[in-house]
C-alpha cells in the first residue's frame, strides 16, 4: 500500500502526539555518556514527546509539517529523535501491522465520511506538562 501522503500524515501525528509515554531501559553495565555515569542497574527513561518536540532536531516543533517525512527529508531523521515505535531490537513488534491498520481505518473513513471542524470546537494546543501527566499517571 502507497498513500505516500497518509503516511507522512500519520509519522507526523506520531510525531506531536506519540502513543508511549515513555520507553524504558535497564543498564547492563557502568556507562558514561556526555560526561554522566550511569551506573549499572540503573532504570534510565527516554521521553519520546519531548526529544519530538525538541527545536534542536524539529524546526518548529509545534507545527504539523508531514513534509519532515517526505522521501527527500526522511533519511535526514536521526532515527533516535523519532520513538513512535520505540528503537532496537526490543522496539514494537507490532509497528508494520499497526501502521497498515491505521492507513487501512483512515482510507476508509475519508471514501466515506467529510471531516470540518465546527465553530464550537475548542482547538488549543496540548501543554508539555499536562501531557506528561496523563502519560505517566
Ligand atoms: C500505533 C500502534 C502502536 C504503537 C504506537 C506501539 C508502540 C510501542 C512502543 C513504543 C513499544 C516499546 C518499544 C521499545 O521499548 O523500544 C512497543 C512494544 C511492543 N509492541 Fe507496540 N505499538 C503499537 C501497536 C502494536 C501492535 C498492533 C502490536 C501487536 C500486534 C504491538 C506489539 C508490541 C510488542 C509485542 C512489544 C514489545 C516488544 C519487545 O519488548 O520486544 N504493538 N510498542
Amino acid at each position: 500500500m502507497q498513500l505516500e501522503y497518509l503516511d507522512m500524515v500519520l509519522s507526523e501525528t506520531q510525531r506531536l502526539y506519540p502513543f508511549g509515554g515513555r520507553l524504558e531501559r535497564l543498564c547492563k553495565k557502568d556507562v558514561e555518556i556526555n560526561g554522566v555515569t550511569i551506573p549499572k542497574g540503573t532504570l534510565v527513561m527516554i521521553p519520546p514527546y519531548t526529544l519530538h518536540r525538541d527545536p534542536e532536531y524539529w524546526p518548529e516543533p509545534e507545527e504539523f509539517r508531514p513534509e519532515r517525512f517526505s522521501k527527500e527529508n526522511k533519511d535526514k531523521i536521526d532515527p533516535y529523535t523519532y520513538l513512535p515505535f520505540g528503537a532496537g531490537p526490543r522496539n514494537c513488534l507490532g509497528m508494520r501491522f499497526a501502521l497498515v491498520t491505521m492507513k487501512v481505518a483512515i482510507a476508509i473513513l475519508m471514501q466515506h465520511f467529510s471531516f470540518k471542524v465546527c465553530d464550537e470546537t475548542p482547538v488549543r494546543r496540548l501543554d508539555p506538562v499536562e501531557v506528561y501527566h496523563w502519560l505517566c499517571n
